[in-house]
Order: structure tokens, then C-alpha cells, then sequence
């Protein structure tokens, strides 16, 4: 029998490729009952009589856009978003950092806490999110089983770190590689491709060469590896230090490289400093970057130049870094790209080598791509989310400009890009209105 297909209707806005947008002034995308897309159409071209459908549901005027990928975020830092933002990657860790989410040993605080944060990113349009929970199984269990209950698309893994850490937080390399290995074995055993888990050692300096190994070999049992997730040259004292713990390698990544831990889903966040060297072995090792500008600009990281990782064949995707950023909102992630961009085109670029000053600024398609597709790629989630491509999963946003509590106003004289726009630099999550994961409702307000 075949597949009941609902229609939806209204303005189609998204990513076709790096800059490009495909926008449908009057379009209609219709999914299955698996949430597979099964055809895009214009229909200022085809005809509403001559499609296929079993239900409609019309938007009107209202943007359909492909759901956010975030692709780096601590779920449980999610406690003091918008707190300690005057202080620098190490100290903010060891002040804010490690005392909450020591506090993550309390299952049930753990619960609450995780229910919030999950259901504040979807509410903000992401569709597909990368966490890192805490050290603790249980409570890292907890976020896998909250992300399936709300029903976003989620990475999710248990943190690892078995040095430098303070003494609530500090596992054994034993306990930490067997803690990990049962929380793949529980998130695998859901049997439920919208959660998968992560292999996350949290940073270089919190991680025991032996510890990193028995990683790298949890990862590479499968086929293909499960991902990995980490931070990679996000400050200069941070840098050192690892300079310091790993003398005889030549750089940060070439640390996560000898011990097996970049391959084809690996994705850093930051990677501010990397050199060319560094940038060489992520794209060799088809390790993409996770780009967190507002973290980049709270922790005074420094700031990364996207467009050169892009020529060099790097993937790139977006993150909030919550809470090292402030905000849960992948629209934030965009407008700081984008300014964070124009910072590089005037040449304060960090690790400053003689072109950048001549980068062109990322243009608002640009990074709505990096934000939707280059998410999708970082996380080898192509073929699945991103755009509406039929034979994609059906990951979407409706937004409407015009909700009551709007923090946006349109005119006649703003056409669907302008609308688009307009939701990019001025709009919130009062304009999210419905927000769909593989074809099934998740939020509404
Ligand atoms: O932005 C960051 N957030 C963190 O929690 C962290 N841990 C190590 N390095 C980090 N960077
Ligand atoms: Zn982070």
C-alpha cells in the first residue's frame, strides 16, 4: 500500500549549496509517514490539482526552513547560560564550569536540568543537536533518554576525563573507558537512528594518552567509527599547555591524530589557532570544525577564519557552545558568524596569515548553509537533514513574522528574501511556531 503523504504548504526557503538558496515563493513539500521527503514543488509551476497528497496543511505566508544543526553544546552548562562571561577558557572552567556540572551526580537534579535544556534548543529551531553531557553514566543516560522523549535528532555523549579536573570529576582511566563503553551499549540497544552516542574525551588536558587510546578503539570497533567529539585550539594558554603535556608532538591536533582519535566523524569545535599544518591532517583525516563564534567572542578566544577552512576543503559547521556562548539560538550562531566574518575581512583575523585581510565577509546565505547543510556534513548527516532534498528526512521550522509577540515587523514592500532575512538578524523563537524532526510535530507554540 502506499505511504499516506501529508502536503505541506507555504514560502520554501533553503540551502541548495555553499551561498546558494533555492526559494519557493508559493511551495509545497511533501513527506511520507516514514518523514521522508518525497517531493519539493513550485507551485507557481505545477499545479496544487496535479500533486499527490493524502493532507494538507497551509502555511500560508508563513517560511518553511530546514531545522538547525547545532553542532556543539554542553547540555548541562545549560544551569548558568548567560553567567561568568568575563573570564577566559581556563579560569572559566575551573569557576563556573567544573562546579556545576559536578552537581550533575544528583540524577534526579540531572533530570530536570536536562529536560529544560533539550526542550529551550528545540524551541529555538534545533533539529539536530550535538551534546556533551557530564563524566556521570547515569545522568548522561538520562539526556540520551530526553532526547528521544522529545523527539529532537541528538548526539550525545558522556564526557571523559581522567586528569586535571577537580577531584569530584576525576575518573579513573578504567572506570572512564568502561563508563563509556555502557553508555554506547545503552544508547545503541534504543535502536532509534534520531539518537546516537558520541565519543567525547572533553579536551586534551583532561584526557590520559591511555585513556585516549581505549577511545579511539571504542570509536573504530564500529563501521563506520562512531563519532568524536572534542575541543581543538580554542586559546593560547590552553595551546600551551597541551605543548607542555605532549612534547613531542608538533601541534594540538597531531596529539588527537597519534592516538587515533581523528577520522571521518570527528568534529572539533573551535580550532581558532590551528595552523596550516593542523588544518592539512583535519581535512586529510575528514575531521570537520564546529565554529562557535559567540563562545569565541565571551571567553575572548580569538577568531576563526571560516572561508580559508572552506577553500582548504575543511567541512564546517555551527555551534552555540552553550554555555561558554550565552544563548541556546542557532540565529545567534548565524549573526556571529557572519560578524565574526567581517572581523577576518579587516583583518583581525587570529592566527592571521597575509590573505586574510583580503577574505570576503560570509554573506547571510553562506552562513544559513553552514548553519543547516554544513551541520549536516560535520556530523556525516548529509544524506538524512539539512535541506528539503527529496529522499531527506523532513527537519523543519514554520516560521511566521507576523506571530503576535514578534520582534519583527514586514511591510508589503519585503519579498520572501527580505522575510528571510528579516528572520535571521531580528527574529526569536516567538517566530518558530512549529518545529518538525523526521516528519513528527515536536514543538508548537
Ligand atoms: O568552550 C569550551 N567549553 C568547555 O566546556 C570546555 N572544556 C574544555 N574546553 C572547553 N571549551
Ligand atoms: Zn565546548
Amino acid at each position: 500500500m502506499a505511504s499516506v503523504i501529508t502536503a505541506y504548504k507555504g514560502v520554501v526557503i533553503h540551502s541548495l549549496r555553499f551561498g546558494v538558496l533555492e526559494v519557493l515563493e508559493s511551495g509545497l513539500i511533501g513527506a511520507n509517514a516514514q518523514g521522508k521527503i518525497v517531493y519539493v514543488h513550485d507551485l507557481n509551476k505545477v499545479p496544487l490539482a496535479s500533486v499527490q497528497y493524502d493532507r494538507l496543511v497551509d502555511h500560508g505566508r508563513k517560511l518553511l526552513l530546514p531545522g538547525f544543526v547545532d553542532g556543539h553544546a554542553h547540555a548541562p552548562q545549560y544551569s548558568f547560560l548567560g553567567v561568568g562571561m568575563h573570564l577566559p577558557l581556563l579560569e572559566w572552567l575551573n569557576t563556573y564550569t567544573f562546579p556545576h556540572e559536578a552537581k550533575f551526580a544528583d540524577l534526579s537534579y540531572a533530570k530536570s536540568m536536562y529536560t529544560k535544556a533539550v526542550k529551550r534548543h528545540v524551541a529555538n529551531g534545533t533539529t539536530t543537536c550535538s551534546y556533551f553531557a557530564t563524566v556521570h553514566l547515569e545522568a548522561s543516560k538520562a539526556l540520551a533518554d530526553i532526547i528521544q522523549d522529545v523527539g529532537q535528532r541528538g548526539y550525545v555523549g558522556k564526557v571523559n576525563m581522567d586528569r586535571n579536573a577537580t577531584p569530584e570529576l576525576t575518573e579513573t582511566t578504567e572506570e572512564s573507558l568502561a563508563n563509556t563503553q555502557a553508555f554506547v551499549d545503552y544508547v545503541l540497544a534504543k535502536k532509534d537512528d534520531l539518537v546516537t552516542p558520541v565519543i567525547t574525551p572533553r579536551f586534551v588536558p583532561s584526557t590520559t594518552s591511555t585513556l585516549m587510546h581505549g577511545l579511539a578503539k571504542i570509536s573504530r570497533k564500529h563501521s563506520p567509527p562512531l563519532p568524536v567529539q572534542s575541543h581543538l585550539s580554542e586559546n593560547k594558554n590552553e595551546i600551551a599547555w597541551v605543548k607542555e603535556l605532549h612534547p613531542d608532538c608538533a601541534n594540538y591536533a597531531q596529539v588527537y591524530h597519534k592516538h587515533g582519535l581523528l577520522h571521518e566523524r570527528s568534529y572539533m569545535a573551535h580550532c581558532i589557532w590551528c595552523g596550516g599544518d593542523e588544518r592539512a591532517l583535519l581535512q586529510s583525516t575528514g575531521t570537520a570544525m564546529i565554529h562557535c563564534p559567540n563562545s569565541n567572542f565571551s571567553l575572548t578566544s580569538g577568531v576563526l577564519n571560516v572561508r580559508r577552512s572552506l577553500r582548504e576543503g575543511i567541512k564546517v559547521g555551527l555551534g552555540t557552545d552553550v554555555s561558554a556562548g550565552y544563548t541556546t539560538s542557532m540565529l545567534d550562531a548565524v549573526r556571529n558568524t557572519v560578524v565574526a566574518s567581517k572581523l577576518v575581512a579587516m583583518g583581525h583575523g587570529s592566527g592571521k596569515e597575509p590573505a586574510d585581510a583580503d577574505e570576503a565577509p560570509l554573506s547571510y546565505a553562506e552562513a544559513f548553509h553552514l548553519a543547516t547543510v554544513g551541520g549536516a556534513e560535520a556530523l556525516s548527516l548529509e544524506d538524512k537533514v539539512g535541506n528539503f532534498v527529496p529522499g531527506k528526512e523532513l527537519d523543519m521550522l514554520v516560521v511566521d513574522l507576523t506571530a503576535d509577540d514578534s520582534p519583527v515587523d514586514e511591510y508589503e514592500h519585503d519579498d520572501a528574501l527580505h522575510r528571510f532575512q528579516k528572520f535571521l538578524f531580528v527574529g526569536d523563537d516567538r517566530n518558530i511556531t512549529d518545529v518538525y524532526v523526521r516528519g513528527r510535530q515536536v514543538h508548537h507554540r
